[in-house]
């Protein structure tokens, strides 16, 4: 007879110790489940057996009111006294294959996993489901010297479960401003596979509130589950693109763009831009150019209050200033669901830097990364083009395409990569723009200033998408709209305007060539983009 199946969406593991003061801890565990917790984990740290049972029946007694199974931490003697739905064990724990003999065939057996190794052995040993962990840093328990996964390390494993059966929750510092990153960054990169749930001590246990916290947590968990139910069989990164991959065509790509240049003009989105001093203010003034808005926040408290306002944040860390900022930033980018475009300058430079991109992707998810061949290879991890600082390494890749691609499916972005060519892709298809002047290698910051632009079409294609549609009608991604398309609108716009400045008779050099860049960014209209786009789908 087959296991009961147990719904592992909001998985509450218990941990008494991080109660607030005078917090009851049996009222804390009923408001949970009043706030829609769909499984409990009994986890006593410290309590002797007489206590961690005593515990556990009490607890079973309160989720057996709503319907909501348990399990117990490590310990199989006080699930047999008690008669939970099972245990969940950990890798130097009672071992699975004796675990199982011990329990029977009917309990579940959950069990953590720290890798993609571990993944693989619980497979071969028939867990129920697994723990994956721990996703960020956590203080609820001590994981000194381990590395933490973060969404892109839970989707390898992800990876791994595809067809088994098995069900995967993660665990490890997930609260309500990371969830929606992790659900959507998470999604393993060539199955499409998800989390089935997610497990959390502190966020409940620790809150005054631990009714309103779960109903929080729940309703991100259920919209995203809903979104994938509505997606099943699709087997793209990126729903909404997924409306150009039938019948993708040049004509079909520069009218949507055409069509988002006329949605900047009516709407001017406002854009945070965290960018670099040294071209702040050619930003702000592209940005303006195309019809946006620019504000150039960085102060931790302001961007947060910034952040339902805006159409769309920009991230560039080129002077690497301002990181309290960014995080928050593209945090509240994520929690708001506004587009967020990553330009991870020099990102392979030093060590520092790759660091830093490190620690700022563990705390948002990007929508866009933006960078040129030394950046892209620094993200990707190939050694194919050596970073050399700011500056554009070349052409860069022997198959950009395939880099793109696979660095688009990995970090769950849409990615970009600057060059004589541009290359952007969504994990599935990859587009190739061979517009530009050979200008933009000779004036600063051409490529955050492609970067703003993209940023600003991506608050345009949200804008459109809500302007079609009910809001969140289509709820499988983190941001609303076709980002695909406006990246390529961020690009196409600043080269084929790059272009046209280059080719006027009062442009002598870079000087006069940069304010004429920008004067041309002002004039560009669709019909001029009609004509001159230069797009290939690969
Ligand atoms: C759902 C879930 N995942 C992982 C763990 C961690 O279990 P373990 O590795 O046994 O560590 P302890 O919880 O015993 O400290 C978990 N408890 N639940
Ligand atoms: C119990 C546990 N196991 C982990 C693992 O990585 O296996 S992390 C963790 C603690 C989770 O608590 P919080 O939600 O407060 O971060």
């Amino acid at each position: 007879m087959p296991r009961i199946q147990l719904d592992y969406s909001l998985y509450l593991v218990t941990g008494r110790e991080f109660l607030p003061p005078g917090k009851d801890y049996y009222e804390s565990l009923e408001e949970s489940l009043q706030g829609g917790v769909t499984l409990v984990q009994v986890r006593e740290k410290d309590a002797d057996t007489g206590e961690f049972i005593e515990v556990a029946r009490r607890t079973k007694q309160i989720c057996d009111k709503y319907n909501v199974p348990v399990l117990i931490n490590d310990r199989i003697d006080v699930h047999l006294a008690v008669g939970t739905a099972g245990i969940h064990i950990g890798q130097t724990d009672c071992p699975l294959p004796l675990a199982r003999t011990l329990i029977g065939p009917d309990a579940i057996i959950g069990l953590s996993v720290r890798n993609t190794d571990e993944c693989k052995r619980a497979i071969e040993q028939g867990a129920d489901y697994i723990g994956i962990g721990s996703v960020w840093p956590t203080g609820s328990k001590d994981i000194k010297g381990r590395k933490c996964l973060g969404p892109d390390g839970t989707g390898e494993i992800l990876d791994l479960l595809d067809g088994t059966g098995i069900q995967a929750v993660a665990i490890g510092g997930i609260h309500l401003p990371n969830l929606p990153q992790l659900l959507h960054g998470s999604i393993s990169p060539k199955t499409s596979n998800a989390l089935d749930g997610v497990a959390v001590i502190s966020d409940i246990v620790a809150s005054h509130q631990p009714r309103k916290a779960s109903e929080a947590l729940r309703e991100i968990i259920d919209s995203f589950k809903r979104a994938r139910k509505g997606l099943e069989g699709h087997k793209g990164l990126f729903g909404s693109t997924s409306s150009v991959s039938g019948g993708l065509s040049r004509e079909y790509l520069v009218e949507k763009v055409q069509g988002l240049m006329r949605v900047l003009e009516q709407e001017t989105p406002l854009i945070n831009q965290l960018t670099n001093k040294v071209v702040m203010n050619d930003s702000a003034n592209v940005t303006l150019a195309v019809g946006a808005s620019p504000i150039m926040s960085t102060n931790p408290r302001d961007v947060y209050d910034l952040s339902p306002a805006i159409g769309a944040c920009l991230i560039n860390f080129g002077t690497v200033d301002d990181k309290e900022g960014m995080k928050v930033a593209g945090r509240q980018a994520n929690v708001n669901r506004k587009p967020l475009v990553f330009d991870p300058v020099a990102v392979g430079a030093t060590s520092y830097r790759r660091e830093t991109a490190e620690e700022l992707l563990a705390h948002w998810q990007p929508t866009i990364i933006k960078g040129n061949a030394a950046e892209i290879g620094a993200m990707a991890e190939s050694t194919e083009v050596a970073s050399r600082g700011v500056d554009a390494a070349g052409a860069g890749f022997k198959d950009p395409g395939a880099i793109v691609r696979a660095l688009a499916k990995k970090r769950a972005a849409i990615i970009v990569l600057t060059g004589p060519e541009d290359y952007i892709s969504d994990g599935h298809t990859v587009l190739k723009v061979s517009n530009g002047s050979h200008f933009l290698e000779k004036i600063t910051g051409s490529g955050c200033q492609a970067g703003t632009l993209i940023a600003c079409f991506a608050a345009a294609s949200r804008s459109y998408y809500l302007n079609e549609n009910e809001p969140f009608e289509d709820d499988s991604q983190l941001v609303q709209g076709d980002m695909l398309i406006a990246a390529l609108a961020g690009i196409l716009i600043y080269t084929i305007a790059s272009e046209v400045a280059a080719d006027r008779p009062d442009v002598k050099g870079p000087g006069t060539f940069r304010s004429a860049l920008i004067d041309e960014l002002y004039n560009l209209t669709p019909e001029v983009v009609q004509q001159r786009a230069r797009v290939e789908i690969l």
